[in-house]
């Protein structure tokens, strides 16, 4: 689906090295690595939000949909959450659909400054989905959430790519235990510029506990 040859990415200094990688239908990749280290860099590099890297280092990105779901909502204020879904393209039916997908039935006419955050997040997804997105690029989206909430929007997201499996998923998140619930692939980024090491160098499927404290232990600084 997508074949990443990114060169690096330095604003000013250097932040991701080399990077190569597949993404595949029906990945749900998780993307750790320490705070700081490029994981929003990377994302935006896949996502072509990222305009300094160049089309190529990204294979097959202009026959994939991207739906990205920021570390903030970025839903337009002055819009209710359903003009906000029209905005890119839903009807009005479709808005009230995915709205209730992700559990905001009701909520069309609401206001984004109106709800609480994992509401935010949760009709930014909707908005993401309205794009009909094949791969779904999240960036921690479960930072701030109380556990009840992030245990929520959890389901959701399992849900919808249960309901849709051939959408490829990257969701960068700092806590095993998301992975465990998410994926069934591990990236990790490490190092200075960082590099990535995923799930498929350290040989047999494990578990994802497993191959999270393996890619962890792997020195990237030096290789
Ligand atoms: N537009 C920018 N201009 C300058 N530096 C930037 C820019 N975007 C990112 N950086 C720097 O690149 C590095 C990686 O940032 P990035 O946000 O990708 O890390 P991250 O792994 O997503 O961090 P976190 O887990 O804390 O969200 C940081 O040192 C950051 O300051």
């Amino acid at each position: 689906m997508l074949e990443l040859r990114i060169a690096g990415r330095d604003f000013g200094q250097p932040v991701l090295g080399e990077i190569f990688a597949t993404v595949e239908r029906g990945d749900r990749i998780c993307l750790l690595g320490p705070s700081g280290i490029g994981k929003t860099t990377l994302l935006n590099a896949i996502s072509g939000i990222d305009q300094s890297v160049p089309k190529e280092a990204v294979l097959g990105r202009d026959k994939v949909r991207v739906g990205y779901l920021f570390q903030e909502h970025r839903l337009l204020p002055w819009r209710t959450l359903s003009a906000n879904l029209r905005l890119v393209g839903a009807s009005s039916q479709q808005a009230d659909d995915l709205l209730g997908q992700v559990g905001l039935t009701g909520y069309g006419h609401y206001l984004p400054d109106q709800l609480s955050l994992g509401m935010a997040r949760r009709a930014a997804l909707a908005r993401c989905l309205a794009v009909e997105p094949n791969l779904l690029l999240l960036d921690e989206p479960f930072a701030s959430l109380d556990p009840v909430m992030a245990g929520e929007l959890k389901k959701r997201i399992v849900g919808i790519l249960d309901a849709h499996p051939d959408m490829a998923m990257i969701c960068v998140t700092h806590d095993g235990a998301d992975a465990e619930i998410l994926a069934n692939r591990l990236w990790y980024l490490a190092g200075s510029p960082a590099r990535l090491q995923w799930d498929d160098a350290v040989g047999e499927p494990r578990s994802i506990k497993e191959l999270l404290g393996k890619l962890r232990n792997l020195d990237l600084a030096g290789s």
